[in-house]
């Protein structure tokens, strides 16, 4: 009598966005992450081209399924990013690749799967009480784009994560300043969505809008990473209230979004930029802004938020329990 013999071959998890994409070896279902390697996306013409850099240095270890994150809506077979001009048909890849099996699900969606296997010691609490166990969970993060997603609480111990685009939802203004910032963005880009501000090219941006409008030309700053250093390590003005309008608008949206889904499962920050911010960030406008819900500043006060701390890319954790059950 013939046994089905199971293929070999384990799988490959991939956590891609606008500036960094991230591999991962899996042997098998449930087994730990190796491999890590993390490659600049602009360095490579497409994303096959990354993938066989990072397959070469696996040696004779074979793929069997892949499992792709990716930032941008994933709606049909065509994959197009939203912040880098990568574009691929998922069955063409993996006929090309040689797969069995691929899965490919927007990046924060997959890092929404992760959340329920964070450790505690991947995590920050920044403010808030005790997550409700089985209450929604809201999920943020400024890198390249602004990432949101959530996950819903499904039966008895189940979770439904959320696939959407809520970083492209139109910024609230609270100040004079920030109008003047949201007009000079939606002059630029003809709306002013919340990745606007909440972002690396976001934050420049926004450095530069108040330079201007302030009469101040300031030198040597050229990146995202520029604006931090000259507001955190040398209180340039400018750059410190583009830093400080960052949080108190990053914390407005995730207020807003802690309400529209019933957080009070907590919401986590991810992305590459908060935890660049260190502890400032725990003195920054972020939390005043979340909580700054006029008769709903009661039941946002409670809700704990959550930096995500994790070194390695929690997201290809989240690809592979994406897999899990397909492969
Ligand atoms: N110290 C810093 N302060 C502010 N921004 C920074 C800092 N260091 C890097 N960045 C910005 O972070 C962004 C990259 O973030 P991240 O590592 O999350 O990339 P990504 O995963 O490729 O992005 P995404 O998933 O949003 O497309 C870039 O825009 C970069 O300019």
């Amino acid at each position: 009598m013939s046994q089905r013999i199971p293929s070999p071959g384990g799988r490959l998890l991939a956590d891609i966005g606008g500036t960094n994409a991230r591999f991962a070896f899996q042997s098998a279902p449930g087994e730990p992450l190796s491999d890590v390697r993390v490659l600049p996306v602009a360095r490579y013409p497409g994303v096959q081209d990354a993938l066989r850099e990072y397959l070469g240095g696996l040696g004779p270890r074979r793929v069997r399924a892949a499992a792709i994150a990716i930032a941008n809506p994933v709606t049909g077979d065509a994959v197009r990013m939203t912040n880098h001009d990568w574009a691929f048909s998922q069955r063409a890849l993996r006929a090309e690749m040689g797969w069995e099996r691929l899965r490919v699900l927007n990046d924060f969606t997959a890092l929404a799967l992760a959340l329920p296997v964070l450790p505690a010691s991947d995590l920050r609490q920044l403010g808030g009480g005790d997550a409700v166990p089985r209450a929604a969970r809201a999920l943020l993060g400024p890198g390249t784009g602004l990432g949101v997603s959530g996950l819903l609480p499904c039966g008895a111990d189940g979770w439904v994560p959320l696939e959407g685009e809520g970083g492209h939802v139109t910024l609230p203004a609270a100040t004079p300043r920030e109008r003047l910032l949201m007009d000079a963005l939606a002059a630029r880009h003809g709306r002013a969505s919340a990745e606007r501000v909440c972002s690396g090219a976001g934050l420049l941006d926004s450095f530069r809008v108040l330079c201007e409008a302030d009469g101040v030309a300031v030198r040597g700053v050229q990146r995202a990473a520029d604006v931090t250093e000259a507001a955190l390590q040398h209180g340039q003005p400018q750059a410190l209230e583009a830093l400080n309008l960052f949080c108190a608008l990053l914390g407005s949206v995730a207020g807003n979004l802690a309400l529209t889904l019933g957080a009070r499962g907590g919401v986590y920050l991810g992305g590459g930029i908060v935890p660049r911010l260190g502890a400032w960030f725990d003195t920054s406008p972020f939390r005043a802004r979340f909580e700054d819900k006029g008769r709903f500043n009661g039941y946002l006060r409670a809700i704990p938020v959550w930096v995500i701390t994790a070194r390695e890319s929690p997201a290809l954790l989240g690809a592979a329990r994406g897999l899990d059950g397909l492969d």
